[in-house]
């Protein structure tokens, strides 16, 4: 079988995938990547147009954790002669956060260069939303990418605009645009270009579904009225890709009811690079940064170099994600644990039979 990878190629195949095959599965599988998910189902593109296909039994069996299954963006290997997923190549990058309710990594999308940002400048700013959503991006090592929208609704953007640049890396940047009508295909032209992707991540109603349908230039996803609390009604109920006319690809990610960081401590320490960098030079390793003797971040404070924001930020988004690895690191052994019983029980009676 010989796979066309001229096809795959605008759908963001590159290098770091086609190293991963071997010569077998070159020879028996066909790559794909995942466009769509619901539930069990995935809608994925060989190159040739959208197919549904279902997960292995076996890759199930073998990957238990749910941030191990594929998600939206993910590039797959199917089966020759259906459209089964028999394995998940290694990501380039992972948008992922901690699932509600619990505290596994859950991936949001997969193999992403930028994270589009969006809020909508008809409710009130909200900082500390955004800088969870900048520690996504930072986690997954991303470019984050703020979109203002419905500046349409606001009588003066410019100080959300000025205090979103203020949390903003260096290499990104904020925009404020009405998000149906302005010329969001040219604004975004330097982050875009083919075999990129991008994900849009944002409250549900601040206009992710109206930036896609102004970039693809048509009514692709549906989008539904604001109510007048601005809280928005969840149109969008399940992530899609979709290949703009210049080659990259979108992911549109549904409303996010929270944004809980995922069990790792790198998105704060990338995030908050700076901070993290004073923290290093605190007496114990483990410093809450409280009221412990020998604190950096606590002198930096009494010195006037460090905001009592930006520490405060810090502080709140490490112990979160500190708790969450702790959790997270507990089940995991716990399962493993329980896996080693159970192992060796099985054994135990097959010997006596
Ligand atoms: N006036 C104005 N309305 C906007 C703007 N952006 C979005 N809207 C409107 O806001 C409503 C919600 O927009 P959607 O694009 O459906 O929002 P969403 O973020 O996709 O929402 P979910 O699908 O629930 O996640 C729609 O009625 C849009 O027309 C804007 O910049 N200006
Ligand atoms: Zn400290």
């Amino acid at each position: 079988m010989s796979i066309d990878f001229s096809l795959l190629q605008p759908l963001g195949w590159n290098n770091h995938f086609h190293r991963q095959l071997t010569l077998e599965q070159l020879d028996s599988l066909r790559p794909a990547r995942v466009i769509g998910v619901e539930r069990d189902i995935f809608r994925i593109d060989a190159g040739s147009g959208p197919l549904t296909a279902t997960l292995a039994g076996r890759y199930r069996h073998q990957h238990t954790e749910a941030v191990e299954r594929p998600t939206i963006g993910d590039w797959v290997l199917l089966a020759a002669d259906a459209p089964v997923i028999v394995a998940c190549l290694a990501r380039r990058s992972l948008i992922s956060r901690r699932m509600a309710g619990s505290c596994e990594p859950q991936a949001i999308a997969a193999n992403i260069d930028v994270l589009l940002i969006v809020s909508g400048l008809d409710a009130e700013f909200n900082r500390h939303r955004l800088e969870r959503y900048l520690v996504l991006a930072a986690q997954a090592q991303v470019t984050p990418l703020v979109l203002l929208t419905k500046a349409d609704l606001c009588a003066d953007p410019a100080p959300t605009v000025t205090a979103v640049r203020e949390c903003l890396p260096a290499e990104s940047a904020v925009f404020a645009v009405a998000a149906p009508s302005d010329p969001l295909m040219a604004l975004l032209a330097p982050w875009l270009g083919p075999g990129r992707t991008l994900a849009l991540a944002g409250s549900s109603g601040v206009g992710k579904s109206t930036i896609v349908n102004n970039l693809v230039g048509s009514q692709q996803q549906a989008t539904g009225t604001t109510r007048n609390d601005a809280k928005g009604r969840h149109t969008t109920t399940s992530r899609t890709l979709v290949r703009l006319a210049d080659g990259s690809c979108i992911i549109d990610v549904p409303g996010m009811r929270e944004v809980g960081l995922a069990p790792t401590e790198a998105g704060v320490e990338r995030h908050f690079r700076s901070v993290h960098e004073l923290a290093l030079h605190c007496r114990f390793a483990d410093c809450q940064h409280q009221e412990e003797p020998g604190c950096a971040l606590r002198a930096a404070l009494d010195r006037g170099e460090l905001s009592a924001d930006e520490w405060a930020h810090y502080c709140q988004l490490l112990a979160e994600q500190r708790h969450n690895v702790s959790v997270h690191e507990r089940r995991r052994q716990e399962r493993s644990f329980s896996r080693m019983t159970r192992e060796a029980l099985k054994t135990k009676r097959r010997k006596r039979e």
